[in-house]
């Protein structure tokens, strides 16, 4: 778990050993298989004492295994009931306090309590490619390990600040201006850092001491704290750590480096305790199981291998396709950008350089590293005929199934026989698209979030004869332009716009019993959603929705004659969103929508007048009578009607499992992170509460199907209601009490 070595003749070498991050565990593990197992901070703590002990070793230098110095604490960790004993912190004191000088040789990584240890070191030396970071607000805690006091007497409060309470992980050039590290080496870090501990022998340690060092003034010190504060709070959108690493750092600025380690001990322990944490690294640890696909017919990485791409395709140059090419451009895959004529082509390839040029300009080594004014990086084309040799297209054009199909047995006729041939679609169905290819093996969905250059999410929807090597294939291409793919089963929908649906159709039904959009928008935006429903429709444009709808016959002038209002066969509609779009209130774009703007294209909504007395007319016309509907009620019939879905959809296979759900709807939907993704979230509040609402609600509402309770939802609840990990291997366990 940590190795003890002499470095050379004076210098002893503590190495932290455990893959494949070097974890720190503190756990005791008590199982008798390996019980005998020593923990990385118990394994730290003897090699410190020993090298104190042994009068021939005069420094030390602390690295880490395989070239990663640590990614702080084993997070498992913090869920565990069995932890004993020792704490971080303690050892974090005990380097500090050593007479004979210790310097951290950080490679790879020194994230959370691996770079509280540096901060314990008195010198630190990294490798030009490490990268350091204390990550702990983004899974709910602080840095709990005297982190939150080390690091403003180090680099300052505004940088201890933003580096706390965004836990970005920064380069090692950054963190030697920052002053974070004292040298940065493009050779071995090791042996750099064993001939500078051999140096430093017999110097004083006292002004290396960051326990014994003030915090740098600021004049404004209090009106700046406050100032983040706010920032902080605003950003967080109910998240308690951001502003918990907060108050630990004004705690630094106002209190002795023993008092701040007390307060900062209570704060973590508050975060700890908070529920919001579990929610955060369940969500963290979620994120790598998705990664690890697996589909109902067994296929996985390990029976599929990714297929090389070194050249991909993007049909369409809307909205979506400039978004995909930018990604794939910053994924250093040379792309060709397809457009049906000269105008839209050149207009498309405006809005992909500024695209580009705006991520350059974010980016550490600028324009350069992306190189795309070389065509051999990015070409723009009309003519198909380029697609002769790319390995995989990716058609990005609206949403119309007879386009979609004309496309692909275009694709098919040309492109050469191993490549792929992928579509951006929200909803529409793989197998119907795959079915024109002479390859539908090769096909295969992948739906990119708005706008797709900055959204991590990429739901990956195979068909029913896409291979495992094709859906392996898709997954290293998400890997590899950084996004989180979620391998997904083909229904209408698939994840994401499924579960949406009932949720959308909850908030418009609240409307025609009495609430307003700011009412419905409020109480989810309260709760943690980035953005509420009818924000949301204004944003992505109502029209989008009526087109589907006018598609699926539901409006418009497909609607056999006699329909009832408010009934679509024979469950009940509402029509107020296709309302809107007759009187051409589209959203943002018009200026008009659920809310007004100040423009057609303006962002900020003001609740209308307009609306309410349209409101009011409807439920008149329509005999509705008017009620008070509570936050409680918004949140239950949208929250759980969405949820109750994904129960559906885990049953079906759709997902092989509840954080796939969650996956998506944290990373695609402005799910807040501190409450694990709806599944979690349901966990959390108790299968049998959700169980009783649905059922209330649905005896109230009979005629809207998707509050009637899922069968799999009824299935664990009679089972005992079984922890989230558990859900999937009751999904076809008989129950003789259903
Ligand atoms: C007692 C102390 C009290 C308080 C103070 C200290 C608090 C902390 O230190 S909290 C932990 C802070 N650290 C982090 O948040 C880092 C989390 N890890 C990462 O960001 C990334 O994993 C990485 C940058 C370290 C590596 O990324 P990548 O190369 O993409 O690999 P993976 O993410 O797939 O990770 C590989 C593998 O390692 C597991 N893992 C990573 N970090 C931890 C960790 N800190 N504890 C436990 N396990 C960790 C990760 O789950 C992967 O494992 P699986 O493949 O089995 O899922």
């Amino acid at each position: 778990m940590a190795q003890y070595a002499r470095g050379a003749a004076a210098v002893a070498v503590i190495r932290l050993r455990n893959p494949p991050v070097n974890a720190l565990s503190w756990l005791l593990v008590t199982e008798p298989l390996i019980s005998f197992s020593l923990t990385v901070l118990q394994a730290l703590e003897d090699g410190l004492k020993r090298a104190d002990a042994d009068p021939s070793v005069k420094a030390v230098t602390i690295c880490g295994e395989n070239g990663k110095f640590s990614a702080g604490a084993d997070i498992r960790g913090f869920s565990s009931p069995r932890k004993q004993g020792l704490g971080l912190g303690p050892i974090v004191s005990l380097i500090e306090r050593s007479e004979k000088p210790v310097v951290a040789a950080i490679e790879g990584i020194a994230l959370g309590g691996g770079l509280e240890v540096a901060l314990g070191c008195h010198y630190r030396i990294a490798h030009v490619q490490a990268r350091m970071g204390l990550p702990e607000v983004t899974i709910g805690l602080l840095p709990g390990a005297q982190g939150t006091q080390r690091l403003p007497r180090l680099v300052g409060v505004p940088a201890a600040l933003d580096l706390i309470t965004t836990g970005r992980h920064i380069p090692a050039t950054e963190a030697l201006k920052l002053g974070l590290v004292d040298e940065v080496v493009e050779e071995n870090t090791v042996e750099a850092a064993i001939r500078l501990a051999n140096k430093l022998i017999g110097q004083p340690l006292g002004p290396r001491r960051l326990s014994l060092k003030p915090v740098p003034k600021l004049p404004n010190m209090e009106a700046f704290l406050s100032e983040a504060l706010a920032k902080v709070k605003k950003r967080a959108q109910g998240c308690l750590a951001p502003e918990l690493c907060v108050q630990a750092i004004k705690a630094a600025t106002e209190q002795p480096f023993a008092d701040g380690v007390r307060k900062e001990q209570e704060l973590f322990n508050i975060l700890l305790t908070s529920g919001q944490a579990k929610a955060m690294q369940y969500a963290f640890f979620a994120e790598r199981a998705v990664e690890k696909w697996t589909t109902p017919s067994g296929a996985s990485w390990k029976s599929a291998s990714p297929q090389p791409i070194r050249k991909a395709a993007v049909i369409g140059l809307g909205t979506m396709g400039r978004g995909i090419v930018t990604s794939l451009v910053k994924a250093k895959i040379p792309v060709v950008a397809l457009e049906q004529n000269l105008e839209y082509l050149n207009m498309g390839r405006n809005a992909v350089m500024l695209l580009l040029e705006r991520e350059a300009m974010k980016m550490e080594q600028g324009a350069q590293a992306l190189d795309f004014h070389n065509p051999a990086r990015l070409q723009f084309a009309v003519d198909f005929d380029v697609l002769r040799d790319v390995d995989l297209v990716i058609e990005a054009v609206f949403e119309n199934m007879a386009l979609k199909k004309e496309i692909f047995s275009n694709l098919s006729r040309i492109c050469k026989p191993e490549a792929f041939l992928c579509t951006n679609t929200s909803a529409l169905n793989i197998d119907e698209i795959a079915s024109v290819t002479g390859r539908p093996q090769q096909v295969i969905g992948m739906h990119f979030f708005s706008p797709a250059h900055v959204m991590r999410l990429l739901e990956i929807i195979y068909g029913r004869q896409t291979s495992p090597t094709t859906i392996a294939t898709a997954m290293q291409l998400a890997k590899v332009m950084k996004k989180v793919g979620v391998v997904v089963g083909n229904c209408f929908g698939f994840v994401g716009n499924r579960m949406m649906f009932p949720y959308s159709q909850q908030a418009v039904f609240l409307l025609e019993e009495g609430s307003r959009p700011e009412d419905v928008d409020q109480a989810l935006e309260d709760f943690g959603l980035k953005i509420g429903p009818f924000r949301m429709s204004d944003l992505a444009g109502l029209d989008v929705g009526w087109r589907s709808r006018k598609d699926q016959g539901l409006t418009g002038p497909s609607l056999a004659p006699g329909t009832p209002a408010r009934q679509r066969r024979g469950y009940r509609y509402s029509p107020l969103p296709d309302l809107l779009c007759e009187k051409g209130r589209f959203g943002q774009k018009t200026g008009k929508g659920w809310y007004e703007y100040e423009k057609a294209g303006g962002r900020t909504a003001k609740p209308d007048p307009w609306v309410h007395s349209f409101l009011c007319e409807y439920r008149n016309a329509h005999q509705i009578k008017t009620r008070f509907i509570d936050q409680e009620e918004i949140l239950e019939r949208c929250l759980y009607s969405l949820i109750n879905e994904g129960f559906d959809i885990l049953a079906e296979g759709i997902a092989s499992g509840p954080e796939h759900l969650d996956v998506v709807y944290i990373n695609g939907y402005g799910w807040p992170k501190h409450r694990g993704g709806p599944m979690f979230y349901a966990s959390t509040v108790g299968l049998p509460n959700i169980l009783a609402k649905l059922q209330k609600y649905s005896e109230i509402h009979p005629d809207i199907p998707q509050l009637r309770p899922s069968a799999f939802l009824k299935k664990l609840v009679a089972m005992g209601s079984p922890l989230l990990n558990d859900w999937m291997s009751h999904l076809h366990k008989q129950s003789n009490k259903l």
